[in-house]
């Protein structure tokens, strides 16, 4: 089969895209994803989105991590925004549909706001907090986050405390400008990636909740580039969570595969 694919980047969160609108693309077929998915061998990427139609929205994003599982992506849903928007399925402004429900978006250029579920969970321990923003996710302060090894220490987290079905690690540091410094370890990818949209969500609500911050407009830093997070707060709960930032083409190509 010869495959048209796409190439997207969202703060360095890289993604094969392919246009499955057709439903020709071979779902079960889980090794075809992670060798697309593969750096040495296939295209390379975090991930790969199918983007396909939906009844009850303007398309539907299908997200795998590289390794075939599973789950909601913020960088991902950025990106496939933009996609749909090249594919001139849609205008400036946009709701799909994902594994974790509807979202709506706003495009201008090539910057994303995409709407993410409300959070009312929020699980506090002494030496870090655990919360669900489509995807699970650990977040963790620390100190000299540049010198972390993120690999060998968020896979340490991952399994140690999530075991098999696992959790994405974020080490935060506060940064000077009230910004945060993010790095993740994603499951699923099972390395460090550059920006984790859905990680840094669940960063930004985790640093407000714990009184880190008192704005409900909070930047980001990932070694992939900077990402806004914006909320409401009322009783514990977080609504109306907007993540913001670049998604870009960087390029297309067919693939034998
Ligand atoms: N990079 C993503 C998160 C992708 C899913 C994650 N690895 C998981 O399995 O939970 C993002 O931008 O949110």
């Amino acid at each position: 089969m010869v495959l048209e694919f796409f190439k997207y980047q969202g703060t360095g969160n890289d993604f094969v895209v392919v246009d499955n609108r057709l439903d020709f693309f071979p779902k079960d077929d889980l090794k075809l994803i992670s060798k697309l998915c593969d750096r040495r061998f296939g295209i390379g990427g975090d991930g790969l989105i199918l983007l396909e139609n939906d009844i009850a929205s303007d398309f539907r994003m299908v997200y795998y991590n590289a390794d075939g599982s599973k789950s909601m992506c913020g960088n991902g849903g950025r990106c496939a925004v933009a996609f749909a928007h090249y594919l001139g399925i849609i205008g400036t402004e946009t709701t799909f549909n994902a594994i974790d429900g509807l979202h709506f978006a706003t495009l201008e250029g090539d910057i994303v706001n995409l709407k993410m579920n409300n959070v009312t969970d929020i699980k506090e321990k002494p030496a870090y907090s655990f919360l669900d923003t489509g995807s699970p996710h650990h977040v963790q302060l620390v100190e000299n986050l540049e010198r972390l090894n993120v690999k060998i220490e968020g896979a340490k987290l991952r399994y140690g405390i999530y075991g098999k079905s696992g959790s994405n690690i974020n080490f935060v540091e506060p940064a000077e400008d009230q910004s945060f410094n993010v790095r993740t370890y994603e499951r699923g990818v099972e390395d460090e990636t550059l920006s984790c949209g859905t990680g840094v969500t669940a960063v930004a609500i985790a640093m407000h909740k714990q009184g880190k911050t008192a704005s409900n407009q909070v930047d980001i830093n990932t070694p992939g580039g900077k990402l806004a997070i914006s909320f409401e707060q009322q009783n514990g709960s977080y609504t109306d969570i907007y993540l913001k930032g670049p998604a870009k083409q960087v390029f297309k190509g067919d693939v034998v595969c």
